[in-house]
């Protein structure tokens, strides 16, 4: 039995040390970098969306801690959105989980008594671009990333909750326009439309979170927490009451045929980009 220990923990360290993290937190003086890493382009499957609601969680509760950036590992993406094979031919009980985490994450991030700033660096699409849109700010790189909520261009419908949080940011009409063409837009245009705060070269992008981080929290930090539930308590407030009714229209909706299909055709299309780009 005491033989055992030393090779078990050794197993458990061996372990530790293989197992890729999926989200990476660097701990600053008041603050933390919260880096999403899973490979190849972060697309949120249910352990990454429940890593970042837990590395939120463990912040808020960290005393030392008052803000974070969101970004990622990989500086060509910030996140591809849902996993799409989560959705794709699901199993129905991980389709219900994966929907719970994912509003878990949402309700997390949008209402952190943090300060948070999204650091994009690259594509930020769909659910990507609404992890962005739940932080106080965003800065993003300027030339080619893009962001927006595509979800129409898969053939899917953005939960009301996502259109909220795009309300909230940029207004109505352009909601109107972003949502129902899925359009997604450069750092420039994201920053006229008030979708991003700051576009500047990828080189500075870090910098430049770092400085809006700073703006945040030099604001008294009951009054800025107090100001941002005010804002953004009543949206959340809005799934919160109606969390199963929500996750049962998703499930329904995506064992369609009709969005089962959309989605075989739009994984097949992303496959096929992706052999052309390895066959280059
Ligand atoms: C009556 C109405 C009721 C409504 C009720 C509510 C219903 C709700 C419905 C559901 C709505 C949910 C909301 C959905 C949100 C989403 O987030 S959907 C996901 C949208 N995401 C995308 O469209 C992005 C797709 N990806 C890309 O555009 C590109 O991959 C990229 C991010 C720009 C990166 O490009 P590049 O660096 O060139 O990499 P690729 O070669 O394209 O990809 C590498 C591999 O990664 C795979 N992949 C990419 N994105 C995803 C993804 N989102 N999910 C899963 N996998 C992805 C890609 O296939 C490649 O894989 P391999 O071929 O195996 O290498």
């Amino acid at each position: 039995m005491l033989r055992c220990l030393p090779t078990f923990r050794a197993r458990a360290a061996r372990a530790m040390s293989t197992t890729p993290s999926l989200v990476q937190i660097e701990k600053k003086d008041n603050y933390a970098i919260v880096r999403l890493s899973r490979a190849p382009v972060n697309s949120l499957n249910m352990e990454l969306l429940q890593a970042i609601d837990e590395a939120v969680q463990s912040l808020e509760q960290d005393k030392n801690i008052k803000g974070m950036i969101l970004s990622s590992t990989n500086p060509k993406i910030f996140s591809a959105g849902l996993d799409i094979t989560e959705m794709y031919q699901p199993k129905t009980k991980r389709l219900r989980e994966f929907w719970r985490a994912f509003q878990n994450t949402y309700l997390r991030l949008y209402t952190t008594p943090l300060a948070t700033v999204a650091a994009i660096e690259g594509h930020s699409p769909a659910g990507g671009c609404l992890l962005a849109m739940c932080c106080d700010s965003r800065v993003m790189s300027l030339g080619g990333p893009l962001i927006g909520l595509n979800e129409t261009k898969l053939g899917i419908v953005a939960p009301f909750w996502m259109r909220d949080v795009m309300v909230n940011t940029i207004g109505h009409r352009e909601t109107e326009k972003m949502l129902g063409l899925g359009l997604q837009v450069n750092a420039l245009r994201g920053k006229e439309i008030g979708l991003i705060d700051e576009a500047v070269p990828v080189e500075q992008v870090h910098s430049v979170a770092e400085k809006l981080l700073l703006e945040w929290l030099s604001i008294p930090s009951s009054a800025r927490k107090l100001t941002k539930a005010m804002m953004r308590d009543e949206t959340a407030q809005k799934l919160r009451s109606r969390l199963d009714e929500d996750r049962s229209n998703f499930v329904d909706f995506c064992e369609t045929d009709k969005v089962q299909s959309a989605l075989a055709g739009y994984l097949a299309a992303l496959k096929k980009k992706a052999e052309a780009k390895a066959a280059k």
